[in-house]
């Protein structure tokens, strides 16, 4: 579906790690997939890296800066009217308080509770892979 008129457009997102926990964030009923979770970030513009395109995001969406951790492995994927690469990294909470600007809601989940999520799709690979590595890269499940 890409090509020179619709090229893959970039898109960065954080998975913010806390607790045993990562932060997911519900799209909005005025944001495209109204409804669905996600991991907060958005698409990179002209001139920017991935990582500040990352912070950026992260202080608009959530009013907090992050300490970005690891890269995980970005995905490509085809939605109706576009091509997205959606390029994951593990994240840290370094400062400022949540004050949601875009989101209807953000929760923190365990390994269990993310397997029920209504996920955007483009995030279902993400959180296979975070799921897979989930102790080297969240830490250990409480029991
Ligand atoms: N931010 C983010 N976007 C995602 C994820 N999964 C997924 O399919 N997307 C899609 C939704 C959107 O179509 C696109 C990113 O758009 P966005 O609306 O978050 O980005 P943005 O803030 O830069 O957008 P805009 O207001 O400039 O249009 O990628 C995800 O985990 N995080």
């Amino acid at each position: 579906m890409s090509n020179s008129k619709n090229p893959i457009i970039p898109v960065t997102c954080a998975i913010i790690i806390q607790g045993g926990k990562v932060l997911l964030a519900k799209r909005s009923a005025l944001m495209d997939l109204a409804g669905k979770w996600e991991f907060p970030g958005g698409k990179i513009e002209e001139g920017e890296s991935g990582e500040e395109c990352l912070l950026r995001e992260i202080k608009e969406e959530l009013g907090i800066q992050v300490e970005l951790l690891a890269p995980l492995s970005p995905v490509n994927f085809s939605y109706p009217t576009k091509v997205i690469q959606l390029i994951p990294f593990t994240a840290r909470w370094a400062s400022g308080e949540l004050r949601l600007a875009e989101h209807d809601q953000v929760e923190w989940y365990d390994q269990n509770q993310l397997n029920s999520l209504d996920l955007a799709p483009a995030d279902i690979p993400i959180v296979h892979e975070l799921q897979e590595k989930w102790v080297k890269l969240v830490g250990p499940n409480e029991s």
